[in-house]
């Protein structure tokens, strides 16, 4: 054996037969490393004999690695000429993308065994070895003969270094080299380093104007303060170890939420975070530019003091909660609203409670009082539709009146709806409505509606985002729950809800309700875990995916519970290789069964 302190080539040759004939769970002799390896593999049912690497068509070749590694690699091999080492670069998939030697019989060896460009050399492929278990470990590794779980490869010498991103730090690849086992392993795995550190140097030196200003600007704002801080644009996210200490996980992953809803503005903004610890954070934005364009946005992060919080109870109105200081912001100004007599405009996005907020308001403060509800949308006779509420209204004993989406009726509907507003404006309050409160959605089909609205309306509340709000979702799924469950004792584990409050809830509260409804249809009572989540709930991605990737996570994660969870039958089920399967959990965050 070629390394020092390893065993020798024909010991680690029979701990390797012990261990695949016994299953041994401790072996000493064996390298910690290179057991949780062989452990791994077996895990992943990977041939110990025939080396059957996945083989796939999509790898990119024109990405920042490859361009920045070209050169590098070209020169290693001018340098290596006359020695048998091949030079490896892997994506962070550990799929070959260039592989290159002046070797020929090295180069037949490799071909043998498929190390070469498409195939994955991922230890989900095919087990321990220089490539994937780097990608593993997330350090340098080397791994020599029979240290490799498949007997094929034990011809071969493989030293790995991981090649990190060089401003966002995830992991973008390996450099390999790989030669026959004799060769000093040591040299090869120093080597390996290097070439890694100056790929990572040179990747750097190619990164886009635009990132490096940002990146200038967030590591000028690190050194000025002790503070956390990000900064993010739309390919890129840095967080400060401030920013790592002060919040965890959770409550890192609900500023990134926000901070991506802010980022792009071209103006300094200040907003308030709730976060799923209970803290409020203050994110303070800057916007940063590359010449004159946009490069991102840089956040300073403070912790807001407690008072605005210090209740923590929400406000009793019925049929709502929250305990929000955004939630409860919404309800005061709309408790205002009413006990001003003003007539009131909810706006926000889809499902964030808008209607919910203004009957609430209505039965709190006329507990007896008529209350009457209607849909805007959908009608087809706009003319006879307010001449029916005219005249309800107008029978009814001042009633509160709440219109849900104001702003879908077109430009006929909007005339006979504000012709109703302006006979009730001139009216006595005896046929008139006591209060009149209306829901505009964000994404109306007709801009110009606000306008017709505007001017009957004194004041307008925004309801904020449910993943504005995020703590907000602790009182509400009892409370939802309640809506759906056949049997009281139906919750949800602890970390059933900190995964809810993990989720950016695009839907809102309406999508959150949907989500409950379909687990208490499945479970009538007991404990929902995680796993008994749907899988829209079941991932962790904290980037927004496109429709087409939501079908595709969704149907991953209902075959992976199909099959318990065995990513190769639900692989085949799906028609995908494994290849692709293993990258796809991976890049949707989806959280496998247990
Ligand atoms: N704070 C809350 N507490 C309890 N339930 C809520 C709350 N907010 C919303 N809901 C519930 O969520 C669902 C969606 O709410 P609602 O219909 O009021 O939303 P919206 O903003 O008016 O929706 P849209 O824009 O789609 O019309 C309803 O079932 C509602 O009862």
């Amino acid at each position: 054996m070629t390394t020092q302190g390893h065993e020798s080539h024909s010991q680690v040759r029979l701990l390797r037969e012990q261990f695949l004939s016994k299953h041994l769970p401790e072996l000493p002799g064996v390298r910690d490393i290179i057991s949780a390896s062989w452990r791994r593999a077996l895990e992943h049912h990977i041939d110990a004999d025939e080396p059957n690497p996945i083989f796939v068509t999509d790898r990119d070749e024109e990405s920042l690695l490859v361009r920045s590694a070209t050169p590098i690699l070209d020169n290693l091999r001018a340098e290596l000429a006359g020695h048998p080492v091949a030079i490896l670069l892997t994506d962070a998939d550990g799929l070959v993308v260039r592989r290159s030697s002046v070797d020929r019989a090295l180069d037949s060896g490799l071909d043998r065994i498929s190390l070469a460009p498409g195939y994955s050399y991922a230890e989900e492929s095919i087990g321990t070895n220089g490539i994937g278990t780097t990608l593993e470990c997330q350090e340098p590794v080397l791994v020599s003969g029979f240290e490799h779980f498949n007997s094929r490869l034990a011809a071969f010498e493989c030293a790995g270094a991981p090649i990190h991103h060089p401003v966002r730090g995830h992991l973008v690849g390996v450099l390999d080299l790989t030669s026959w086992t004799g060769t000093p392993g040591p040299l090869l795995l120093t080597l390996a380093r290097r070439t890694a550190k100056q790929i990572e140097e040179a990747m750097l030196g190619g990164l886009g104007a635009r990132e490096l200003a940002l990146f200038r600007d967030y590591l000028a704002s690190c050194q000025r303060g002790s503070g956390a801080i990000l900064a993010v644009n739309e390919d890129v996210v840095m967080v400060n170890n401030h920013a790592r200490e002060l919040y965890d996980v959770a409550d890192r992953a609900a500023l990134l939420t926000h901070s991506a809803d802010v980022a792009g503005a071209t103006k300094r903004v200040t907003v308030l975070a709730d976060l799923p610890s209970g803290v409020v954070a203050r994110l303070e934005y800057r916007p940063v530019y590359s010449g004159s364009v946009l490069a991102g946005g840089v956040f300073r992060v403070k912790n807001q003091a407690a008072a605005p919080r210090a209740a923590g109870t929400d406000l009793h109105l019925p049929g709502v909660v929250g305990t929000s200081p955004a939630w409860r912001q919404a309800c005061a100004a709309a408790q205002a609203s009413f006990s001003g007599g003003n007539w009131l405009m909810l706006t926000g996005e889809r499902g964030t409670g808008k209607a919910a907020l203004a009957q609430a308001v209505a039965r709190h403060h006329a507990p007896r009082g008529q209350l009457i509800v209607q849909d805007c949308s959908g009608v087809d006779d706009y003319e006879a539709w307010a001449g029916a509420l005219a005249d309800e209204v107008a029978g009814g004993t001042a009633p509160a009146v709440v219109l849900r989406h104001a702003d879908s009726p077109g430009t006929e509907g909007l005339r006979r709806l504000t012709d109703v507003f302006t006979s009730w404006q001139g009216t006595s309050l005896g046929r008139a409505p006591a209060w009149v409160a209306v829901t505009l959605s964000d994404t109306s089909r007709y801009p110009d509606a606000a306008g017709w609205l505007m001017p009957f309306f004194a004041h307008t509340v925004e309801v904020p985002p449910l993943r504005h709000r995020i703590e907000d979702v602790r009182r509400l799924v009892p409370h939802l729950l309640a809506r759906h469950a056949k049997s009281p004792d139906l919750a949800l584990s602890d970390a059933c809800l900190r995964q809810l409050m993990r989720l950016p809830w695009t839907g809102n509260v309406c999508q959150l309700d949907r989500v409950l409804a379909e687990v208490s249809r499945r479970h009538r009572s007991g404990t929902i875990e995680v796993t008994d989540l749907p899988a829209e709930c079941r991932t962790t991605a904290r980037r927004q995916l496109t429709q087409l990737e939501s079908i595709e996570r969704d149907a991953i994660v209902r075959s992976l519970a199909a099959h318990h969870g065995n990513k190769e039958r639900a692989a085949a089920d799906l028609g995908m290789s494994r290849a692709t399967i293993y990258r796809k959990i991976r890049a949707f965050g989806i959280v496998p069964s247990q």
